[in-house]
């Protein structure tokens, strides 16, 4: 033995090579006392041994996803300038106005990137504007296309863009790492955001952009702007969209079983009319026309409520993106409490997307289970800090008839002897499918019709089992295959909107081209050995 393999055997454990060093990291992860520990923990151990962080994350999704994603990962943005270790991300400043290409060229491997999630912290999960301190979502976003796409880690770029913040007490945070100025006005933003998108495509050719947690105004208009120009989708619009859709499909046949009514004669309430609300809302609007329904029949079995209740054509001011739903069919007095317009619709249906923690209270929830066998109750909102109502008060409230589906996870849960297992609604399902259909495509744009068909690719992957269990999402250990199936429906739609740029697709049926993806599915290297 040379010497200096004698002094590197020296440093090792007489017994390292006997263990499983797996085991060893999971022990090490597991006794952190909270879950911003575990946050940091993972953390570092992503950046020393990345193989062995991904294929803990794939090993173990269950226990995992909500540290690096929502909830946990509201806690690392809220406290992102406190926790900082090194860069993992890359940052655009609005100082960088005029030379953003500059910055964009200094993330190494650039030919190589294919997917990037942008953030401008502007509203991060229900959490509010925390500016710079948005990065930890993009890489939460992109953990999970690694883990549930299988998209190469050295293709994924995080990206936060640094416009000020309007949280005053990050400017008086000395630790803050983010400029200290206000939000800018539409103008400049308009004038930052068109640089910034046209040097994505310059440095980036082959890169799709999710826009993450951008304020409501800004998440529609960019959107809008962009969409048929850059290969793009917003995440919070189309993703989550997309992902009720697929619950709600499920969930529409269990109720209307229950009812012994049509489909078509779902009747959905949305508390909470952002980004998020409407997005979702002209995505159910699929829902019915699925059913053979027009867009205004199908328009007319939706209602929206927000801060200042249900929204009705006739109040003044009211935001652009409100306008689609508002109703012209109610002539009382404003419908300002949640319970009075439920009186009022006898909604199937409660969605919530209002960031208000417990707004479906024992008495909302009861007055929907008054009205139907089987009432559809999804608290959308994250984290669970701001979820809508706990999954264990819903049972109870309706006597276990609840289907139920939240944006942040539950457990398992037992009430009158019985298991009764949450859905998770929630865009993870959903956005690694769209990636990875559209990276594999080349699509140049993400179509409407690309996230319908993801939403019902999603919707048929239950099993029987799953079925029979009565859920209305397959369960997220199987998260790597379904991606793949929504990858496929993804590419098809893409081809028949002849968007994709990869015509070797064409030839191939469904079944090849299946294969074709899961093998082009990134796996970590495994190994029970340390990196030494
Ligand atoms: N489950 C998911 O996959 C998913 C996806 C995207 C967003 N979300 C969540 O949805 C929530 C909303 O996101 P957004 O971008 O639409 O935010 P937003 O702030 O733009 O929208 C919130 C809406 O709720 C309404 N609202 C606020 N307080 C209310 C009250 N007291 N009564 C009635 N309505 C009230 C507001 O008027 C607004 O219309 C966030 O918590 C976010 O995390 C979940
Ligand atoms: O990030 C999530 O968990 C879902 C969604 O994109 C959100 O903004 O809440
Ligand atoms: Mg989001």
């Amino acid at each position: 033995m040379s010497l200096a393999a004698l002094h590197n055997a020296s440093r090792l454990p007489p017994y390292l090579f006997t263990t499983d060093h797996r085991q060893r990291v999971l022990t090490q992860l597991r006794s952190k006392a909270t879950g911003l520990e575990k946050y940091i923990y993972l953390n570092g151990l992503k950046d020393r041994e990345p193989n062995l962080f991904y294929e803990i994350l794939i090993g173990n999704l269950l226990e995992i996803v909500p540290i690096l994603y929502t909830p946990t990962v509201g806690d690392a943005c809220s406290n992102y300038s406190h926790i900082w270790r090194r860069p993992e991300g890359l940052y655009v400043t609005i100082e960088n106005k005029g030379h953003i290409k500059e910055v964009l060229r200094s993330w190494p491997a650039a030919q190589a990137s294919r997917i990037a999630v942008v953030t401008d912290g502007s509203r991060i999960l229900g959490l509010g504007d925390l500016g710079a301190n948005g990065l930890p979502i993009s890489i939460g976003k992109l953990d999970l296309y690694i883990a549930g796409a299988g998209i190469k880690p050295t293709t994924t770029l995080p990206i936060c863009l640094d416009l000020g913040t309007n949280t005053q007490k990050f400017h008086e945070d000395p630790l803050y790492l983010g400029i200290r100025r206000k939000r800018p006005d539409t103008e400049e933003m308009d004038e930052f955001m068109h640089e910034f998108m046209e040097a994505m495509r310059e440095v980036f050719p082959q890169l799709l952009v999710q826009f993450e947690d951008f304020s409501t105004d800004n998440a529609f208009r960019y959107l809008d702007l962009f969409r048929n120009q850059y290969r793009c989708f917003n995440d919070d619009i189309q993703g989550t969209g997309s992902v009720v859709l697929s619950g709600f499909l499920n969930a529409a046949r269990l109720s209307a079983a229950a009812a012994g009514t049509p489909l078509t004669e779902q009747r959905i309430l949305f508390f909470g009319a952002g980004s998020a609300g409407i997005g979702v809302a002209k995505q159910l609007l699929s829902f019915f026309t699925l059913q053979g329904l027009s867009v205004e029949e199908a328009r007319d079995r939706i209602w929206t409520v927000d801060s200042k209740g249900l929204i009705t054509a006739d109040r003044k001011g009211l935001q652009e993106h409100k306008k689609f739903f508002a109703r012209t069919d109610y002539q009382g007095p404003p419908l300002t409490k949640l319970e009075d317009v439920i009186k009022y619709v006898k909604p199937t249906a409660l969605l919530g997307l209002s960031t208000v923690r417990n707004a479906f209270s024992e008495e909302i929830v009861r007055l929907m289970a008054s009205l139907n066998a089987r009432p559809i109750i999804f608290p959308l909102s994250n984290p669970v800090s701001l979820c809508e109502v706990d999954f264990e008060d819903a049972l109870k409230w309706t006597n276990g008839s609840v289907i139920f589906a939240s944006g942040s996870p539950y457990k398992v849960t037992e009430f009158n002897g019985k298991r009764y297992e949450p859905g998770q609604g929630n865009n993870m399902y959903i956005f690694p499918g769209i990636g990875l259909g559209t990276i594999l495509s080349k699509a140049n744009h993400v179509t409407d019709s690309m996230v319908e068909q993801a939403a019902i690719a999603l919707a048929s992957s239950l099993t029987a089992e799953e079925h029979a269990a009565g859920l209305v999402y397959p369960r997220l250990v199987r998260i790597r295959d379904i991606s793949a199936q929504i990858a496929l429906a993804v590419i098809r739609a893409a081809q028949k909107d002849n968007v994709d740029e990869n015509s070797l697709f064409r030839n191939l049926s469904d079944d090849a081209l299946l294969e074709y993806i899961r093998a082009k599915q990134w796996q970590p290297t495994t190994s029970h050995l340390p990196r030494l």
